[in-house]
């Protein structure tokens, strides 16, 4: 089921980006960067920067054209749908200088003007890694960006950095090194091994990943926002608290307030959960196992994080307004999909009744975007789970708000639902005993079974099918029938 990318272009200018330049911050201004020498990948052992203003000037009309078309046409560009109508330049640094023989790298956080987005809300910043030489390798062509045609870099080829081993060898010889290059700041939390060859991860996914001598992972994040990433945040301080069922940070970057990317172990010879689940269906095979396991994973995150960060009682009134927060986001995906309008009396139901249920749990920070698919069952059987970043929709504060760890829970739940409903024949029994498991799993870990609760794990399930309805429209439209199926159940009275 292929993924939509609107491409529709705009008058998307350089009078767009002129004026933004004429009225552009004085930290855009402050944070073009040139580097001193880095020649190879190996020798880096300190990178300097000098500021300079003119690179700047000539370098964002320039790409301007080539990012308008590629933009839109990446898995992870959030604003597709929307024309691209210009750019802002947040950051240029030169990892690597451009105008050498060899090939350049360069960093850069653009945000992206869009129409559609809420008055006061700022375009959507972006994190790009390109790449520039004079002419591309045939074995780059398929990183291929475009051609340079005007300024002082013309004639020269931009390209997806990432996908050039020489580059991303020379971002992860970076990332061992702590310290700054221009606005962009390096952690190194323990001593890296050298020179390992990279390679791009080619996942479905909402960010980009390199793996690095099949030992380390490191994901940058695309789509950037002030304020630490929950993908750094909770893998910290789960680390802390002693969980081994996450990866724990050996390296991050940052610029100003926002994290750029994470490195991590990378779980060689480990299997997702949602191909383990697929090819279970397609053997015929229970999954019960694997879910009741799973259920123990989870709790066990859960039981680490509510130990390392601030946990609350969940009060009436919080009830209240997280099933109210439910509700409104339902108003604004029924207008979005109005497949969902028919169902919005039944959904609404659902919400009140898990408002209007006695509080007797707890709020705490939770995954946020629990799946299948953010499993990892590695060669010796143990789970792991990954990509603590929430819903890659949601602004970055409201992903960091803490909810009753069920919103996981249900999460899961509308996963095992999902990979019956992606096989043919359906097998909804399956489903149901795999969600039957992961509840009991769960149960035996933490004390508490989620089905205690049904009002409450029924307003999450509806609520995460709901956003599943919006994210589907945006991204894979011929997925959207599996969670309407989901939505016509849960607005029915059971
Ligand atoms: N530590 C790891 N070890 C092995 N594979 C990993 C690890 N972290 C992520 N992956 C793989 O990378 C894919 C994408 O990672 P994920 O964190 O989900 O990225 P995104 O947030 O961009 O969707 C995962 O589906 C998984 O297959
Ligand atoms: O990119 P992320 O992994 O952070 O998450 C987004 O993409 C997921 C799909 O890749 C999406 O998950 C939905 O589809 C899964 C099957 O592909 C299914 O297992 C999940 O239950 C379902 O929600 C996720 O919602 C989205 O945030």
């Amino acid at each position: 089921m292929p993924e939509t990318a609107s491409t529709t272009e705009s008058t998307a200018s350089a009078e767009v980006i002129g004026s933004a330049e004429a009225t552009g911050s004085t930290e855009a201004d402050a944070a073009v960067e040139t580097t001193a020498s880095v020649t190879s990948v190996t020798s880096v052992t300190s990178v300097t920067s000098v500021t300079s203003a003119g690179p700047r000037r000539a370098l964002l009309p320039a790409l301007a054209p080539l990012l308008r078309t590629w933009l839109p046409r990446q898995r992870w560009f959030a604003g597709k749908g929307r024309p691209v109508t210009g750019f802002t330049l947040e950051s240029a640094t030169e990892l690597l200088p451009l105008d050498g023989t060899g090939p350049g790298l360069l960093h850069l956080l653009v945000r992206v003007e869009q129409p559609g987005r809420p008055a006061g809300a700022p375009a959507d910043c972006y994190q790009l890694l390109l790449g520039v030489r004079p002419e591309l390798p045939p074995r780059l062509a398929p990183a291929l960006i475009g051609r340079i045609r005007q300024g002082p870099l013309a004639g020269r080829t931009v390209y997806e950095g990432l996908r050039d081993p020489r580059l991303a060898g020379l971002l992860y010889e970076r990332l061992r090194t702590p310290g700054r290059t221009g606005p962009l700041r390096f952690h190194t939390g323990t001593a890296l091994p050298p020179a390992l060859a990279p390679r791009v991860l080619d996942a479905e996914q909402s960010n980009s990943s390199l793996v690095f001598g099949e030992s380390f992972i490191l994901k940058i994040f695309r789509r950037v926002s002030p304020g630490a990433n929950p993908d750094l945040e909770l893998p910290l301080a789960l680390a802390r608290a002693g969980c081994a069922r996450v990866p724990a940070p050996v390296a991050w970057f940052e610029a100003g307030a926002a994290t750029l990317g994470v490195l991590q172990p990378y779980l060689r010879g480990s299997r997702d959960g949602w191909r383990l689940a697929l090819d279970a269906l397609a053997d015929g095979r229970e999954f019960t196992t694997e879910a009741h396991a799973l259920g123990r994973a989870t709790a066990e995150v859960h039981l680490a994080l509510a130990t390392a960060l601030p946990t609350e009682r969940l009060e009436r009134d919080r009830a209240a307004s997280l099933a109210a927060a439910m509700g409104t986001r339902l108003d604004a995906a029924a207008q979005a999909v109005p497949a969902l309008l028919p169902y919005v009396p039944g959904l609404r139901a659902v919400f009140a009744a898990a408002g209007d249920a006695t509080g007797t749990g707890r709020l705490q920070r939770v995954h946020g975007d629990l799946h299948l698919g953010q499993t990892l069952r590695g060669s010796d059987g143990a789970w792991t789970v990954i990509d603590f970043e929430g819903e890659p929709a949601k602004p970055l504060d409201e992903r960091r708000t803490s909810h009753p760890p069920v919103r996981d829970i249900a999460g899961m739940l509308r996963s095992f639902d999902y990979a019956a409903r992606t096989h043919q024949p359906w097998n909804p029994d399956w489903s149901a005993r795999c969600r039957d498991a992961y509840c009991a799993g769960y149960a035996e870990a933490s004390g508490a079974d989620p089905r205690d609760d049904p009002a409450l794990l029924r307003a999450y399930e509806t609520d995460k099918a709901v956003y599943e309805v919006l994210y589907e429209a945006r991204h894979r439209p011929d997925w959207l029938p599996v969670p309407m199926a989901a939505i016509a159940r849960l607005a029915t009275v059971p």
